[in-house]
């Protein structure tokens, strides 16, 4: 198959004060997420001025994947759309298809199966396609890249220098804590095409990055930035909670890795470097958060190879053991039960 441009697909973000709510009501749009919840999240926004860093990280990798294209000659002008803010996908597409682009490659920045994580963005991709009509071009999605060695690399090496700036005579007591998006239960149980993929891979890449990160010490997956109505159970624990019990059992110190994540975007901001580290120091805990990969070069070299792999039929880099495809069954990972829709 011929392909002509390569797209950068993402969840988008405010960048001024007045665009937080109109974003936040794109992303909850028919979610079920109660008024209060979006009130707090506002909140978190706009303690950061009303702007999110995603838009910028994305134009940071836009920009990265570009010289690396340019670098080893993969001849593809890049665009970049997003789910719910400015770039929208759907101006995006038709930009695209003013320029006579006729079948992209799409990279989200989730590295996961799952509804909200691959799913969703290809709903994404139909809805701003069925926007822009005859003519738009042809998207498809790369494949899901929780295993690849240029995002296991850089979360491995943000373990060793987080762990490298705590004190070495607690390593013993010191507990490496990966953490993710937490999804609805029932979202959990239906993703992939058997159902637990995004737990699945989240286990995966945490035995991966433990044992070449910090294979003495004790780790456990939790969760945070849980949202939607109290009454739907979300996967848990949720971070701060785990903190809280970890402290009753004589742990000193805590590593929190965001393997969940590809940027340092305001969930990361918030959640992590303002209410964990809160929560850890209420509890006297040493605490320590590991970055995200970003720009870094071995998870813009991973892009291109993922494009290389559909190009020329390169051979995929991976780390797990997990199954892996290039387009997702049509039946997995369902879309949420939508809330005022019955
Ligand atoms: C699995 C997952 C990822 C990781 C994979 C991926 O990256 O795709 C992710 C990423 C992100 N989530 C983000 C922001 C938000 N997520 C929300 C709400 C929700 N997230 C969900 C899941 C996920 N979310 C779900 C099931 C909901 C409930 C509503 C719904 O079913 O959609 C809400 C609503 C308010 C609230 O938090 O209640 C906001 C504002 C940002 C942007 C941060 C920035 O601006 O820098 C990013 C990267
Ligand atoms: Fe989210």
């Amino acid at each position: 198959m011929a392909y002509d441009a390569f797209l950068l697909l993402s969840f988008g973000g405010p960048e001024h004060p007045d665009d937080v709510m109109p974003f936040l009501r794109n992303v909850t749009r028919g979610r079920g997420v109660p008024d209060e919840r979006l009130a707090e999240v506002a909140e978190h926004y706009l303690h950061f001025g009303g702007v999110s860093p995603i838009n910028q990280q994305c134009r940071d990798l836009l920009a990265a994947v570009r010289a690396e294209f340019a670098a080893h000659r993969v001849d593809l002008p890049a665009y970049w759309g997003n789910r719910n803010w400015q770039p929208m996908l759907a101006d995006t597409v038709a930009q695209m298809r003013d320029d006579g682009v006729t079948h992209a490659l799409g990279f989200a920045t989730s590295a996961y199966g799952g509804y909200s994580s691959c799913k969703q963005y290809w709903e994404d991709i139909a809805a701003a396609r069925a926007h822009v009509g005859p003519g738009a071009p042809a998207i498809s999605k790369l494949r899901q890249f929780h295993d690849h060695p240029g995002f296991v690399g850089p979360h491995t090496d943000a373990v060793r220098a987080a762990l490298a700036t705590l004190d070495p005579a607690r390593r013993p007591t010191t507990r490496l804590v990966f953490t993710a998006h937490s999804i609805p239960t029932r979202m959990a149980e239906t993703a992939g095409p058997d159902g637990g993929r995004y737990t699945a891979q989240l286990q995966e890449i945490a035995e991966l990055v433990h044992a070449a990160a910090a294979p003495d010490l004790s780790w456990d997956l939790v969760w945070q930035s849980r949202s939607g109505p109290p009454q739907v159970p979300w996967l848990e624990p949720d971070i701060n909670h785990h903190l809280t019990a970890l402290a009753g059992k004589d742990v000193t110190d805590v590593v929190v890795s965001p393997i969940g994540f590809v940027s340092d975007h305001l969930e990361v901001l918030w959640d992590l470097d303002n209410e964990a580290r809160d929560t850890a120091r209420d509890l006297g805990l040493g605490y320590a958060r590991a970055a995200t990969p970003g720009t870094d070069p071995r998870f813009v070299t991973m892009i291109r190879e993922l494009v290389e792999e559909r190009t020329r039929d390169a051979a995929r880099q991976r780390l797990g053991t997990l199954p892996v495809w290039d387009v997702c069954p049509a039946d997995c990972c369902p879309s949420p039960q939508r809330r005022g829709a019955s």
